[in-house]
């Protein structure tokens, strides 16, 4: 019987891929947490938590680094959201481009005017002429999941495209749009779009990444999507190109209480993630992604550890999270050889600064003695967590 935490609402059919073993909780003490948004930084982790899975694609409310240093396996579900996301970015290129938004609150103001409604708009609507998307230059900073589906569907509404992501993964690479012209830097995006959206995972690097220097290099009138965090817009200044004229509108999924006070802003509240479809393609990825780490050590789309999968048949199995470093796998070996103990697979991989390995041995083991290695083999300087699965 394992135990899951939940901290955000998850739809149902996300936790009926757990099963009758499991018991859900809000709170307590869990063997793995399963979560939207909730921030996480200042909450205790109890020592019983194994794993955590992040519906969804951000990870910036997560401790990752912490979680990390003890072991914690952290999930995402890649992918799983972006058609939603490309969806409302493609939305709000209209919305923006045609003076949607202002149009459409300037028309509901004129309810209570009777007969003259008719008369009212057609004399009112040339203040919120509009421009075309198609023929405009579109600017994508980062080309993941979310970003090659908006570069992809930009071309089909006929903008001209270009990307920028210096680290853009092969199967990325291979389902983008040849016609998407590539940036070799930021400054090609800044200086030649007329719409730039913006595609990027908040870190220490791209916190900030749209600032003074950069919305000064951009062409007067360009607009901004931004779908993915509020943190990587550097606030006072946007404040000042929206009141020069650089920028002309901002849509942000993410407003705050400064934000919406500036000029311009069109400001949607974090509905990007938020279809039917989406939330059950997350809630279900990531719940399935937890529930084989608990039940079998594997782990495949995780943020702080490798992928690594060795066939589950219920054998008994030892699984280290470890620092990567020489000689960890050498000296978990010895420990089994010291007792006998036959190793009937293995494997190891890493991912950054940290391992993991699983090593599956013959049934037959007494428990005290898989205890002890256990325990020795969390005594080993470098490991983070150990586990006994049977
Ligand atoms: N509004 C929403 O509801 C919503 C939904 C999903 C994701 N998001 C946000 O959008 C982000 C992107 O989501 P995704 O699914 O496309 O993630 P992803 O990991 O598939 O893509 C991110 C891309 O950014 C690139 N990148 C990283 N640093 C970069 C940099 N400095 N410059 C340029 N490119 C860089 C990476 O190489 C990668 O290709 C998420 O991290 C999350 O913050 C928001
Ligand atoms: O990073 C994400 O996946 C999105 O921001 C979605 O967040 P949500 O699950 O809270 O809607």
């Amino acid at each position: 019987m394992y135990t899951i935490q939940t901290l955000n609402n998850i739809v149902q059919c996300g936790l009926d891929v757990f099963g009758n073993q499991y018991e859900m909780i809000t709170e307590g003490e869990a063997d793995g947490i399963l979560l939207r948004s909730f921030p996480m930084h200042t909450m205790e982790l109890p020592a019983s938590v194994k794993a955590i899975a992040r519906a969804g694609a951000g990870v910036n409310n997560i401790p990752v680094e912490a979680c990390t240093e003890k072991g914690i396996v952290v999930f995402n579900t890649p992918g799983a959201n972006a058609n939603a996301v490309k969806e409302m970015v493609l939305a709000s290129l209209l919305l923006a481009s045609r003076n949607l938004w202002d149009g459409i609150s300037w028309a509901k103001s004129l309810y209570g005017y009777g007969d003259i409604v008719p008369e009212l708009v057609e004399a009112g609507k040339k203040e919120y002429v509009g421009n075309e998307i198609r023929g405009k230059r579109l600017g994508i900073i980062g080309l993941g999941a979310i970003g090659a589906l908006v570069a992809n569907d930009a071309l089909a509404l006929e903008m001209e495209v270009i990307g920028y992501d210096p680290y853009v993964s092969v199967e990325t690479a291979w389902r983008l749009s040849r016609q998407v012209q590539r940036a070799v830097n930021l400054e090609q995006i800044f200086a030649t779009c007329d719409y730039i959206t913006i595609h990027v995972p908040l870190v220490e690097q791209t916190r900030g990444l749209l600032n003074a220097h950069a919305f000064r290099s951009m062409k007067k009138g360009v607009r901004i999507f931004n779908f993915s965090r509020g943190e990587l817009v550097q606030e006072e200044d946007l404040r000042d190109a929206l009141e020069s004229g650089i920028v002309a509108n901002y849509v942000t999924d993410f407003p705050n209480n400064t934000v919406l006070g500036m000029k311009n802003v069109i400001p949607i509240p974090h509905l990007g993630a938020s279809t039917y479809e989406s939330e059950e393609n997350c809630a279900i990825m990531a719940a399935r992604q937890l529930k084989t780490y608990l039940e079998t050590g594997n782990i495949r789309n995780s943020v702080n550890f490798p992928n690594v999968e060795l066939p589950y048949f219920g054998q008994k199995r030892i699984t280290v999270a470890h620092k990567n470093v020489p000689n960890m796998v050498g000296q978990m070996t010895a420990f089994l050889a010291e007792h006998h103990i036959n190793i009937a697979d293995m494997i190891n991989r890493s991912k950054g600064s940290y391992a993991y390995t699983i090593i599956d041995i013959d049934n037959g083991v007494d428990a005290h003695i898989k205890e002890s290695i256990a325990t020795k083999i969390k005594n080993l300087p470098g490991v983070a967590a150990v586990r006994i699965i049977q």
